[in-house]
């Protein structure tokens, strides 16, 4: 896309007359033809004044639409700018940075590639209720779906599918079953949180794979953070229930020996792999491409990227790089390198050696662009976004601009579930918490998520509103990633069991999580990014379910939000309140939550303190028993060996100390748990 146009004027100076005319002579010859265009000019803005009809040749298209009555400044306006212009002699170079000449510049337009502005649009993005769905539309009057598929739906109590799975599955069964040299186009699907895309590539893979003879790993799923690589490996274990296909899961919730016992099998000499379906995590798929031996991707048919967008922003150890050096050994390499086949013969020499590539997200529209680091292979866009494809006549001009304002604008379009309600409150900053209880306690929400833009603040608030939930029967927790996962997972399944209400949450877990009825999604603290909030909203509102999102806004964050909203085409909603005694009702309590939360912060920061002289003293100690013990001085090396040992442990002791607030009554024990440290590095440093 071009931003600028520089012309260059050379024509006439390159070529000087011959004869006796010399350079100087070429160039009045130059200036007299510049003056006269310039003349011409004047004259010809000096009739269009006349009739009072200025003839806009240079600008741009929507500027140069005839004006209405009810402009009449304008109309005035732009021949007297055009004169002005006139004023300094036109050299027929455009000045970039030059005022006059910015005003002239045509507006630039996002032209998107074919595959983003023509994309297949998924159709009834309303999911019906169970009851109205016409028998036609049941699982099993669904030729292309089989047995097996159906008895595994049957068993997972899926009775028909949704949009999405739909569109999206038949298309990948019958892209598969044509013949050599076809290859099937790599998909990308934007679809709305909770409405099905597990299902949309899990059934087709599982079909397809069923029928293999030797277990290879043939499928690669891969997944942001390690609760949705496990909520993915639970839909596809379920589908696999009726096959003899083999799923594993990798991701750091597990040891990597287990992993890896898993994987593959050592027999006469030569790895097999014992799994077909491998489903993981960005960063524990690069440990198990360097560590384990035999993890061989060189038979890979499918590779699905869930959360595309999100595992695209970050580099997580740039495992698409480590990736592709795993993957088959052709010429033309899978993510990097040279472009797709053109031809028959690249089509054919390519066939069947590169993954077909798979990825999806709810907001896979704010720069899919960036997904061209895959290489994608004639690309095929699946989107809910619902707009038409930009028509154009033979000049490249829309068609029909008025009747169909929004034409092409798939990028930065995001949908929300239909069966979602937005509002939102307005508060105090110093009385959010108070707020937030108080909505809590009127709304009487029972099952509810609340995101905060940190885990120290995801922390702070459970404090708060823990004290301030003590008298009622409401009971809340964390979930950020300041939990082990461990705990993060025990968490999950209290909530799930409703053991606990309120589950205060950082964004880490704002994508991808399926628990079933929520009641409302809160946003204490306003997302930084319109992806956020999708996701954070998409918690509820899922699978054809009603659900509701409360934002807790400013005044001054009301207005921010409004705007990101507004940039996607979303408004605010309804606006809800509590109260406005509020503060004098709960004033008691609130105060007790707060000096609570004071003396908390004040203990862990002394905690620190002391922790982080004690560490210094250990060190310092030490380093006077080496002296002693042994003659010779300690070499540069081994000083900043200790060093870097000593600052390990205290920063581990520091993180524990964060992610345990549970624990702090009990006893620190560092000086121990240091001792050993230090010695195990003193004895690594003298073997
Ligand atoms: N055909 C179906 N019938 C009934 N329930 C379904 C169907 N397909 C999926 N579901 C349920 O809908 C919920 C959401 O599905 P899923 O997690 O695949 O959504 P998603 O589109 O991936 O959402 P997100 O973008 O938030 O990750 C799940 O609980 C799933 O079991």
């Amino acid at each position: 896309m071009e931003l600028f146009t520089v012309n260059r004027y050379t024509e006439d100076l390159k070529k000087p007359k011959t004869g006796t005319q010399d350079t100087t002579n070429n160039e009045d010859e130059i200036l007299q033809k510049l003056l006269q265009k310039a003349a011409k000019r004047k004259r010809k803005h000096k009739e269009s004044e006349v009739i009072e009809a200025p003839v806009q040749e240079d600008l741009a298209p929507e500027e140069a639409e005839p004006q209405t009555k009810e402009e009449p400044v304008e109309v005035l306006e732009k021949p007297q700018e055009l004169v002005e212009e006139q004023d300094v002699p036109s050299n027929d170079f455009q000045v970039l940075g030059d005022d006059g000449s910015a005003a002239k510049k045509k507006k630039v337009e996002m032209q998107l590639p074919s595959w983003l502005a023509h994309p297949t649009i998924i159709e009834g993005g309303i999911l019906q209720p169970e009851e109205e769905i016409p028998a036609s539309e049941a699982i099993d009057q669904l030729d292309y779906l089989e047995k097996t598929t159906c008895l595994a739906l049957k068993q997972m109590k899926i009775k028909r599918l949704f949009p999405v799975q739909r569109q999206v599955i038949p298309w990948i069964l019958e892209a598969h079953a044509k013949p050599a040299p076809f290859r099937p186009r790599d998909i990308c699907v934007s679809a709305p949180t909770g409405s099905g895309k597990t299902l949309a590539f899990a059934i087709p893979i599982v079909q397809l794979l069923s029928q293999r003879v030797e277990c290879k790993v043939r499928a690669l799923i891969v997944l942001p953070v390690a609760e949705l690589a496990l909520q993915v490996y639970r839909v596809i274990s379920a589908l696999c229930s009726k096959t003899e296909l083999e799923v594993c899961l990798l991701s750091k919730q597990h040891k990597l020996e287990d992993e890896q016992e898993k994987l593959v099998e050592l027999y006469k000499g030569k790895y097999y792999s014992k799994v077909d379906i491998v489903v993981t995590t960005p960063g524990r798929l690069v440990d198990h491409l360097h560590a384990t031996k035999g993890f061989c991707l060189k038979n890979l048919k499918f590779l699905i990227i869930d959360e595309a967008d999100r595992i695209m922003d970050a580099v997580f150890q740039n495992w698409l790089y480590h990736l592709d050096s795993h993957v088959k050994e052709t010429t033309d390499q899978l993510l990097a390198g040279t472009q797709a086949p053109l031809c028959y013969a690249e089509l054919q020499s390519s066939f069947g050696k590169q993954p077909h590539k798979l990825l999806f997200s709810a907001t896979l529209s704010q720069d899919p662009e960036k997904l061209q680091n895959l290489r994608l292979f004639q690309p095929r866009l699946f989107t809910t976004v619902f707009t038409m494809p930009v028509i154009k006549d033979v000049n490249g001009d829309d068609t029909n601009p008025e009747t169909n304002p929004d034409q092409g604008q798939f990028v930065g379009k995001y949908t929300t579930p239909a069966e979602l309600t937005e509002q939102f409150c307005v508060t105090e900053l110093r009385l959010k918490p108070l707020t937030l209880f108080a909505l809590v306690e009127k709304y009487q929400w029972k099952r509810f998520l609340c995101f905060t833009n940190s885990t120290v603040q995801a922390s702070r608030l459970t404090f708060v509103m823990t004290s301030l939930f003590e008298r009622t029967t409401t009971k809340v927790a964390e979930l950020s990633g300041n939990l082990s996962a461990r705990a993060r997972k025990q968490a999950l399944q209290d909530f799930a069991a409703g053991k606990i209400n309120g589950l205060i949450c950082s964004d880490a877990l704002a994508r991808g999580i399926d628990v079933a009825d929520i009641d409302v999604v809160l946003s204490y603290e306003v997302p930084r990014h319109i992806k956020t909030h999708i996701h954070r909203v998409g918690r509820t509102a899922r699978a054809g379910k009603k659900g509701t999102a409360v934002t807790l806004l400013t005044e001054q964050e009301q207005v921010a939000f409004k705007k990101l909203l507004n940039d996607v085409g979303k408004g605010l909603g309804e606006e809800i309140n509590v109260s406005p005694d509020i503060e004098i009702q709960y004033a008691a309590s609130y105060k007790h939550a707060l000096n609570h939360l004071r003396n908390r912060q004040q203990k862990e920061k002394g905690n620190k303190a002391a922790l982080k002289k004690r560490v210094a003293n250990q060190a310092m100690m030490h380093k006077k028993q080496e002296n002693l013990v042994t003659d010779r001085p300690l070499t540069l090396m081994e000083k900043l060996q200790i060093k870097a040992s000593v600052n390990q442990a205290e920063v581990l002791s520091k993180k524990q100390d964060e992610t345990k607030p549970q624990n702090r009554k009990t006893k620190p024990q560092p000086k121990k748990t240091k001792k050993q440290l230090i010695a195990k590095k003193l004895m690594n440093i003298e073997n």
